[in-house]
């Protein structure tokens, strides 16, 4: 059966820590980075109504005020995000999604400046 997948992407900047790390290691240290999340949300059928999967601009809302709760923050003082890994983050958006996001089946959360991205797949 074929299968629709909608995305849409939100930036957000925010600093952090991994206080587990060892003495001296630069990650120990508060340092930031720029971030993209991409939220993808499928289905098989489309509405009836309207010929989407959901409306992206609904979607847009949801990630760009969720991104929002962490823009210019320090992630660590998130729960879930006292170890703030793009792992953990990826876990953070789609709890954060997912009540109202249903069909939310992957998330990826990434530092497009220094190429390193996560995706979470459910
Ligand atoms: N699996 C993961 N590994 C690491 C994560 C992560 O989220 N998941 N995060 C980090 C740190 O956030 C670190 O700051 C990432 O930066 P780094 O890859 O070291 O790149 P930098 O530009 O900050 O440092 P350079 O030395 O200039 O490459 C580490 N690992
Ligand atoms: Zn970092």
């Amino acid at each position: 059966m074929p299968v629709f997948e909608i995305t849409k992407q939100a930036t957000f900047d925010a600093a952090h820590h991994f206080p587990n790390e060892p003495e001296g290691s630069i990650y120990r240290r508060v340092h930031g980075h720029s971030f993209t999340v991409e939220a993808t949300v499928r289905s098989e059928v489309l509405d009836a109504e309207h010929g989407w999967v959901a409306d992206l601009g609904a979607l847009d809302r949801a990630l760009k005020a969720a991104a929002e709760t962490l823009d210019h923050g320090m992630l660590n003082e998130h729960p879930g995000l006292e170890l703030p890994s793009l792992e953990n983050l990826c876990l953070w958006f789609v709890k954060t999604l997912k009540p109202e996001w249903p069909g939310l089946c992957r998330v990826q959360v990434a530092r497009p400046t220094i190429n390193e991205r996560c995706v979470l797949s459910l």
